[in-house]
């Protein structure tokens, strides 16, 4: 059987999860329906055995800007134990969801993308605009050898790109969401020295002593910002949010720790992500002063995953107003496929779309899923099939009216 249901699912079922993600089965599978399609694909690879496959519908006035519809083809790691069915059986339960890692973040864009595109085609649809697709390697791992080599590279600067849709995230309710900007993460640690000796002894300043002060202090921080969302001052993503990931400390022995020694090192790690408009030097000076410091024998980390500012110093936002005619063609076109939107947010996660951003080009966070639990990164990720199908006749209407947008016309 090949219906877009069953061709969702044969990618779903290829483990493109990290440590060890099969780009190369992706990649083939996904060129085999660009030709079945009759679109242009060429692979490009930035970083050995990190292919990016770069897929082209050509306008009937190449000399426009283009746009461009990207997604990742990685994913993270699942736990198969954890899972009602297996994260890469893709299976489909009596009632319509299908289950796999990816289900949501975000196999099903990359082929609704091809689908909308088909089924243009098989309408005799002649974009104006060129209209490109990217599938792209390592966004969950930050996208250093992927969409930030790819934005650098001549065969980007070539295609000339005028506006460009990335992932965004589920709508638990009847509304789609659109995301004008993402939180950016700082991978944050912050690491302890102190008097080692006997665990019976009461040492001031030990490691963990300072460790556990700091995560105390750390907790605080986030309990306020936390606050301002309970008191619905402000959503979850336009606040700071920084959660613990990792504990790290202890003097191993032959059967696990040796409970009666107390460690010289202690270390935590936490998952930081900053609002587009946070100063990141205040953080800093935050964490040096009160969440670090050295007269502590306390010292940190920041491990940055990308840029903050674009390259005019300005934080990376995409104008959801009349100044961004691609906005109102984008919010035009959800509105004549008969569909709803909520008010343009700021993603709580990250996605490539800020290495895009910071070259300038206007960027939309969007993945059509509505009345659809949030599941990304979750146990038990899963889609119902209609939405899946909702989503295909969406972005047909999406790419009609943007690949046809001329200056003027709005
Ligand atoms: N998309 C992933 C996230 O939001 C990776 C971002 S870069 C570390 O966690
Ligand atoms: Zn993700
Ligand atoms: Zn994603």
């Amino acid at each position: 059987e090949d219906t877009p249901i069953t061709r969702f699912q044969r990618y779903l079922r290829i483990n493109t999860a990290h440590p060890s993600p099969d780009y190369s089965s992706a990649v083939s599978y996904l060129k085999a329906q660009a030709h079945s399609i009759g679109l242009q694909a060429q692979t490009l690879e930035f970083s050995p055995g990190k292919p990016l496959l770069l897929l082209s519908w050509p306008g009937s006035n190449p000399s426009l800007p283009s746009i461009l519809l990207n997604s990742h083809l990685d994913s993270v790691p699942a736990e198969p134990s954890k899972w009602l069915h297996p994260p890469f059986s893709a299976l489909r339960t009596s009632d319509g969801r299908i289950f796999a890692r990816g289900a949501q973040d975000d196999k099903c864009i990359a082929m609704q993308h091809l689908e909308a595109i088909r089924n243009l085609r098989s309408r005799s649809f002649q974009p104006l605009r060129t209209v490109h697709v990217s599938l792209v390697p390592d966004e969950e791992i930050g996208g250093f050898d992927g969409a930030a080599k790819f934005v650098e590279s001549k065969e980007f600067q070539s295609l000339q790109i005028g506006f460009a849709l990335d992932e965004g995230q589920a709508s638990p309710g009847d509304e789609f969401r659109v995301f004008y900007a993402d939180r950016f993460p700082w991978h944050f640690k912050i690491r302890a020295k102190g008097q080692p000796g006997h665990g019976s002894m009461l040492y001031d300043n030990s490691a963990m002593e300072n460790l556990m002060k700091s995560v105390e202090a750390v907790s605080r921080f986030r309990e306020s910002q936390f606050d301002v969302v309970k008191a619905g001052k402000a959503m979850n993503s336009e606040v700071v949010s920084v959660n613990p990931v990792y504990f790290k400390a202890g003097v191993v022995s032959k059967d696990g720790f040796a409970m009666n020694v107390q460690p010289s090192e202690a270390e935590a790690g936490f998952d930081l992500r900053l609002t587009p408009t946070t100063d990141p030097d205040e953080m800093r000076r935050r964490i040096a002063e009160e969440w670090a410091p050295a007269v502590r024998n306390m010292s940190f980390e920041i491990i940055e995953k990308g840029p903050i500012r674009d390259y005019m110093g300005c934080p990376l936002m995409t104008a959801t107003n009349d100044s961004n005619p691609w906005w109102l063609v984008f919010k035009q076109a959800i509105e004549s496929a008969g569909e709803k939107l909520f008010r343009p947010e700021i993603l709580a996660s990250t996605t490539d779309a800020r290495f895009l951003r910071q070259k300038g080009i206007p960027v939309l966070g969007f993945s059509p899923m509505r009345n659809t639990p949030i599941l990304l990164h979750d146990h038990n990720e899963h889609l119902q099939d209609t939405v899946y199908m909702k989503g295909i006749q969406v972005y047909e209407s999406l790419i009609s009216s943007l690949s046809t947008y001329t200056e003027g016309s709005h």
